[in-house]
């Protein structure tokens, strides 16, 4: 494998800190990635020795524990194995205006071996980036590394895809999704295509409906300066719960090659609208203050960096319909919330009711259920059986599994994928803009007050939607 120079722009950012770094850390550990070297690079007047020490803090135990417990993993005992210390103690610092094309061209003069540029900044300083950096000759190979909000809306998605087509081919862009590095996540294609069991009855005449539920106990956590501009629902709606969405409802690839991978997942996203009229497919609402896990909440309101006349919503929900031959007219509610007192992190898929149960079977009307949870990482299926005591009595019953954890944590995963040069776990040009055209009526609905912002205090399960009928 040839040397790989990873260029952070951005790398004061808290993101650098908690998920990057960590996810880096995990990987050289694992002896991926041998020949790096690592760059950080803004403005702040800071030094190499500084950057190191941020380096080594994060790869340490305390930020490797981090992103491990965030992805519902046993944490390892650290990440400053000899490879990482080793990148960690040669890592460079060089001040740089990322909007700047002659700082950009000296920050890429000091590249050794082929390129990876990881954009830690928020979109309108990446749009700006992308831009200076049309003016500079990057090195052959270059790959380019995006976050999340990608763009604000569908426009400004294209806008920033025709200003990436004309820095590097798309093979060659990695739109980072860190849900997609998430073992429990990828390992829905397993269950789904490598299993004769259940694939046959995920459609639309086995399925009553299908949550996607990421509802957190977290609440803001000093991130105002990001969250309060995006909200739950680009937060989170839009981008990793689509995903899961993509591969729950996906037809099976030929091969995991790339190309097949994301040109499934793109199909069905191109047939994914909202169920109805926002009024009543999709919600929206605020904590107010309240007592999580003995905490005490404020207001969100009242956070830190807020500006309430914004009115960022906590808590997002929506209802999708999927127009493919296998899932027409099974609704998909997709909802993400903070400071939610029952954390709840799972896919639920429930089936329809048998046809018909023998009379003389009764006692109890539970709908079978499949449900996939991402964090921590299980696989339970709910049914019906006769159970113990009366034989003519049905009882519940669950089978339960525990997913066996990845090797990396999802920035690990995610990682890997940019330094193999390989895009399967990233997110396509087309499908960043389609995530973007299935919520925009909402926000659309949202903007012109359509949908009123409801509260609900942190600590409670918040408000939800029914399903349709
Ligand atoms: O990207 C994000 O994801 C986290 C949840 O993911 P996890 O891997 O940390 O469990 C969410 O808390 C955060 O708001 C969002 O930006």
């Amino acid at each position: 494998m040839t040397d790989q120079t990873l260029i952070i722009l951005g790398a004061s950012g808290d993101l650098t800190a908690r998920l990057l770094l960590p996810g880096l850390g995990a990987l050289l550990t694992a002896g991926h990635v041998p020949g790096l070297t690592l760059i950080g690079a803004a403005t702040d007047d800071w030094d190499d020795a500084r950057w190191r020490q941020r380096v080594h803090d994060s790869f340490g135990a305390h930020g490797a524990s981090a992103a491990a417990e965030s992805a519902g993993q046993r944490p390892p005992a650290t990440y400053t194995a000899p490879a990482a210390s080793d990148v960690a103690d040669r890592a460079r610092w060089v001040r740089t205006d990322v909007t700047d094309p002659d700082d950009l061209r000296r920050l890429l003069g000091e590249v050794h071996g082929s390129a990876v540029i990881f954009f830690a900044l928020p979109p309108a300083v990446t749009a700006k980036a992308c831009e200076a950096l049309l003016g500079v000759d990057l090195p052959a190979g270059t790959r380019l590394v995006l976050e999340k909000p990608f763009g604000t809306g569908s426009a400004s998605a294209a806008e920033l895809n025709a200003l990436l087509s004309r820095l590097v081919p798309e093979e060659q862009v990695h739109r980072v999704d860190h849900f997609l590095g998430k073992s429990t996540v990828l390992n829905i294609l397993g269950l789904r295509f490598a299993n004769r069991i259940f694939e046959p009855v995920l459609d639309a005449m086995h399925v009553e409906s299908v949550e996607i539920v990421f509802d957190e106990n977290l609440a803001l956590e000093g991130r105002a300066g990001y969250y309060d501009k995006a909200g739950a629902l680009a937060d989170m709606i839009q981008s990793h719960l689509l995903q899961i969405l993509a591969l729950i409802t996906m037809e099976a690839p030929f091969t995991m090659a790339a190309a097949e991978f994301r040109d499934r997942k793109a199909d069905v996203l191109r047939a994914t609208r909202l169920w109805d009229d926002p009024a009543t497919s999709s919600l929206r609402a605020r904590y107010t203050a309240g007592d999580l896990d003995g905490r005490k909440l404020p207001d969100y309101a009242d956070e830190p960096g807020v500006d309430a006349a914004r009115g960022t919503e906590t808590l997002a929900e929506i209802v999708l319909a999927v127009d493919t031959w296998r899932w027409a007219g099974v609704p998909f509610r997709l909802r993400s919330g903070k400071a939610v007192g029952d954390s709840r992190k799972e896919a639920v898929i429930t089936f329809k009711r048998p046809p018909r149960v023998p009379d003389g079977l009764h006692g109890c009307d539970q709908p079978d259920r499949l449900r996939i949870g991402f964090g921590p990482d299980h696989l339970a299926i709910d049914f019906n059986i006769n159970g113990p005591g009366d034989p003519f009595e049905l009882d519940p019953v669950t089978l339960e599994a525990d997913f066996g954890q990845g090797d990396l944590p999802p920035y690990g995963e995610v990682l890997r994928g940019v330094f193999s040069d390989d895009p399967t776990l990233s997110v396509r040009a087309d499908t960043a803009e389609q995530c973007w055209r299935i919520v925009e009526p909402v926000i659309e609905a949202w903007h012109s007050g359509a949908v009123p912002l409801r509260e609900y205090p942190a600590g409670s399960s918040g408000p939800t939607l029914p399903l349709p009928r």
